[in-house]
């Protein structure tokens, strides 16, 4: 039996070359023809995880039924658009959800929209610091990884660890999920510090505010604030504010810079999870009470509805109040 990988993305190609780097047959699902023809033909996906030779045991199809053979799946769409995928898949095999977001519509995490997906499948959380181009050049990476069930969680720690690829576990399904989530529409924040040229001042006090806020609503949906710390929700945090390598912070920064989100949006290829989720984010914060400012921000920014120098200026207007 072999490890399946469903979704070949940057992340997806760079979990299929994780688990191939042993010399184990991997198989991993595309959606694009072109992007299949690639990996089987040259061992390189140029769409979405360019200039990174692929491992030869990695067996890319545009089957699901194929999938078949594989008795452990790493989903790794898009979050909006797992559920479709999880639908297609084989039933009854052990699912490893490793997208970042919550499902717009009906607010749901990714492990409850695979549980609806697909009822018979164990599932567990794969989330945390992991930059997709440096796990595929085996660059060093810790990462949780979240399951109910501790003793499938270990099982299935041991099959996907490698000598650069630590993962830890945790029982915590739902703070691994938030914390993931959360930190892409963080990210977006402290984009936009970096492209009005806000300081680093200020880049520090979105990762730490941003921090009390994913704490705040993680603990109103469940999570433990150990979890939120964790590398699943600070650790990510910290890697995702920090780079354009991520695309949650390149999107804040061309925010920032005075561009329009439908613009910076329109037409792009790879997916920017953290606009998809602030709004969704909002209105399930809202409902539950739990005050979000820094998100609030984000979305105004996504919507376009107010100009930049305004929403800074409310944010920093906010009445004073105990840390
Ligand atoms: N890139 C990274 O470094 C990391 C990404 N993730 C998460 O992994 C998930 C996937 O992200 P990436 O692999 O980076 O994607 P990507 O941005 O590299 O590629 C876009 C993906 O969306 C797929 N897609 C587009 N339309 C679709 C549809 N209608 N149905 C199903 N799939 C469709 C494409 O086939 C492609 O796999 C996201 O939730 C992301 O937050 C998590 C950790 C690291
Ligand atoms: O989740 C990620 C790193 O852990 C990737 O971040 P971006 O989706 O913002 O590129």
């Amino acid at each position: 039996m072999k490890a399946g990988v469903i979704g070949a993305g940057a992340w997806g190609t760079a979990l299929a070359q994780l688990l191939a780097s042993d010399g184990q047959d991997v198989a991993l699902w595309a959606l694009e023809p072109d992007v299949v023809g690639a990996i089987n033909g040259v061992h390189e996906n140029p769409l979405y995880l360019p200039s990174i030779p692929l491992s030869p045991s990695i067996r890319a199809t545009g089957d699901m039924a194929d999938m078949a053979a594989c008795d452990l799946l790493l989903v790794v769409s898009p979050a909006q658009h797992l559920r479709s995928v999880v639908r297609q898949a084989p039933a009854g095999v052990p699912l490893l959800l490793c997208s970042k977001g919550i499902e717009a519509g009906t607010s749901l995490l990714m492990s409850q929209v695979a549980q609806q997906a697909q009822p018979t499948a164990p599932i567990a959380v794969l989330s945390g610091p992991t930059f997709a181009h440096e796990v595929a050049r085996g660059l060093p990476t810790a990462i949780t990884l979240a399951c109910e069930d501790v003793s499938l969680g270990q099982r299935l720690a041991a099959r996907i660890a490698r000598p650069s690829f630590r993962p830890y576990l945790s029982d915590d399904v739902i703070g691994a999920e938030i914390g993931g989530a959360v930190k892409n529409v963080l990210a977006i924040a402290c984009g936009v510090a970096e492209g009005a040229g806000l300081g680093l001042n200020a880049r520090a006090a979105l990762i730490s505010r941003g921090f009390a806020e994913m704490t705040r609503f993680g603990l109103a949906r469940g999570a433990r604030a150990e979890t939120l710390g964790g590398l699943s929700g600070l650790g990510d945090l910290v890697l995702t504010c920090s780079s354009t390598n991520s695309r949650n912070f390149s999107l804040g920064k061309g925010l920032g810079e005075g561009a329009r989100a439908a613009d910076l949006l329109s037409n792009r290829r790879t997916v920017a999870e953290g606009a998809h989720t602030a709004p969704v984010l909002r209105d399930a914060a809202r409902a539950a009470g739990v005050e979000m400012p820094v998100v609030e921000a984000v979305c105004a920014l996504l919507a376009d509805a107010a100009p930049l120098g305004t929403v800074i200026d409310a944010l920093l207007a906010r009445p004073l109040r105990p840390e």
